[in-house]
């Protein structure tokens, strides 16, 4: 009866996941949801920063607290062990949720692009940062990423094995491919405006905090001296940023 509940739980988990994370496309492309980037009634600029960056906080804190061995620990010491991926890629779908609902826009326009063959160009590299963040999570492997593997092994009195270190396909290119996703698909717009701007700063400025000082010491740690390597021979987030050798 427990494992057909954590079966359940993991998901919904998952699908309200998915619906986030489309949402997520469309709220900060301004295309189609009804609340985006640019969207809503403009306040001052210092409450309308203020708010967003502590918005973008809370996402941060979650994410990274919540990634980290020792949360984890505590967390199978108290619950399922199959639950807790399910339980982070719920509440960061519920971070996400604060980030749409809450958002104050700054339209102020920092570059517009009135070439429409130039704007079709941003919009298909927009959609090509989506696209390398989806495919990225096959790379690594998606239903244990997204907690999907937990919860159907669960079921079955299995452990869900770690996944396998990744080194080809984007890997070989970069070493956090699914992050240089979600940079292209922030920057990539044919209208910059002032809160797009912010959303792209700071996330941008996160994601390299986070990868260099949570992500790779943790993966450093369990890895060791094939992610040194690693490190040595693939750019982390920049492509073609160091001298091509063989992993
Ligand atoms: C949301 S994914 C992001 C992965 C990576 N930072 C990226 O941008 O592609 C985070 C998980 O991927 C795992 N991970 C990171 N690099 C990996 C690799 N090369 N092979 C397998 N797992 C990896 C981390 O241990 C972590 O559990």
């Amino acid at each position: 009866m427990k494992k057909v509940v954590i079966l359940i739980y993991g998901a919904l988990a998952y699908i309200i996941f998915l619906v986030v994370f489309l949402y997520a496309i469309g709220f900060v492309g301004n295309i189609i949801v009804p609340k985006s980037i640019d969207s809503g009634t403009e306040t001052t600029l210092l409450s309308s920063i203020f708010i967003n960056v502590i918005l973008l906080s809370v996402f941060a804190l979650q994410h990274s607290i919540m990634a980290r061995p020792k949360f984890k620990e505590s967390f199978n010491s108290i619950f399922s062990q199959a639950m807790e991926r399910s339980t982070y890629i719920l509440l960061s779908s519920l971070a996400l949720i604060l980030i749409y609902w809450q958002w104050q826009p700054i339209t102020t326009i920092v570059w517009e692009t009135e070439n429409t063959i130039l704007s079709s160009v941003i919009t298909g590299i927009f959609f090509l940062g989506w696209l390398i963040v989806l495919l990225s999570t096959f790379m690594i492997n998606h239903f244990e990423l997204f907690g999907l593997a937990q919860i159907f092994d669960n079921l079955k009195n299995k452990q869900t094995a770690n996944p396998k270190f990744q080194t080809n396909y984007l890997y070989k290119i970069v070493r956090h491919p699914i992050m240089l996703g979600f940079i292209i698909a922030f920057w990539a717009t044919p209208t910059m405006t002032v809160g797009h701007l912010l959303f792209a700063l700071v996330t941008t400025i996160y994601i390299f905090i986070a990868v260099k000082y949570l992500e790779e010491k943790d993966l450093r740690k369990f890895i060791g001296e094939k992610y040194e390597t690693y490190q040595k021979e693939v750019p982390m987030i920049i492509p073609f940023t160091k001298n091509k050798q063989k992993v």
